[in-house]
């Protein structure tokens, strides 16, 4: 039997999903939260388990680095990874929107100007959203925080993810539009899909029956 090896993210996800492949019996031993190991390995299952930062799962699996990995729904509409998205997990359930601040009086899309500019982590997103709208726009990468950048005056607006609005309205930041919902995904390499098609499939259904119950 080849080994398997399945990316994690090291963030918020992590301690969610270890428990559904240990329900699932895909893996059989503990992870040490404190532990800086970035490859665990479960010798009774034959599996690496990688860590990685969340958006760098992706690029992982679509290199055959890793043969399987979990990815925010966010992320992979971010990087158009070429990956097989097998699983819907259900986990890390947020949304894509823009925000921008409440005192513009903006409540919706069709009220703010044909040219503005957007601080994001999701410049691709932000980029094919506003063109599809035809709205024109200059796109600010920020790599985290985003909420500061229309309070400071660094942005117009922004696009960003929201899951229980708190960050939003703590800013005095009001959505506007939702581009996207997102949750967590598993997804798996596009060769390794082929060629353990069996052991991975297998290991999909093993996930899908925890996560169903
Ligand atoms: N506030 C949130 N509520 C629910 N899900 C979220 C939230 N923030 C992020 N997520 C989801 O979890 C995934 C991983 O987010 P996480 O914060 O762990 O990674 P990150 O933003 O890259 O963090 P870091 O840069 O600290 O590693 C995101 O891609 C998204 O799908
Ligand atoms: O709607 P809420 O429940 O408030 O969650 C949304 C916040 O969560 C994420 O930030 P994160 O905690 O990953 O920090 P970051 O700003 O450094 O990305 C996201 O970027 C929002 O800021």
């Amino acid at each position: 039997m080849n080994k398997l090896t399945i990316a994690l993210p090291k963030g918020r996800l992590f301690k969610s999903v270890v428990p559904i492949l240990q329900e699932a019996g895909i893996v059989n031993r503990d992870f040490d939260d404190d532990s800086r190991k970035l490859v665990l390995t479960d010798e009774d299952n034959n599996i690496d388990i990688i860590l990685s930062k969340a958006v760098d799962v992706q690029t992982y699996v679509e290199n055959g680095a890793a043969d399987i990995g979990v990815a925010g729904k966010d992320v992979l509409l971010e990087a158009g990874a070429k990956v097989c998205e097998v699983l819907d997990l259900g986990l890390g359930y947020c949304r894509l929107v823009v925000a921008l601040p409440v005192d513009k009086g903006i409540t919706n899309l069709s009220q703010l100007a044909p040219t503005g500019r957007v601080a994001t982590k999701y410049v691709n997103v932000a980029q094919r959203y506003f063109d599809q709208n035809g709205i024109q726009i200059e796109v600010v990468k920020l790599n985290g925080s985003i909420e500061l950048a229309p309070i400071i005056g660094l942005s117009d607006m922004i696009v960003d993810i929201t899951s229980t609005g708190t960050t939003l309205k703590e800013n005095n930041l009001i959505e506007i539009a939702e581009i996207a919902e997102s949750s967590a995904r598993l997804i798996v390499n596009q060769v390794s899909y082929k060629t353990e098609y069996k052991r991975i499939r297998d290991i999909i259904e093993k996930i899908r029956a925890v996560i169903s119950n």
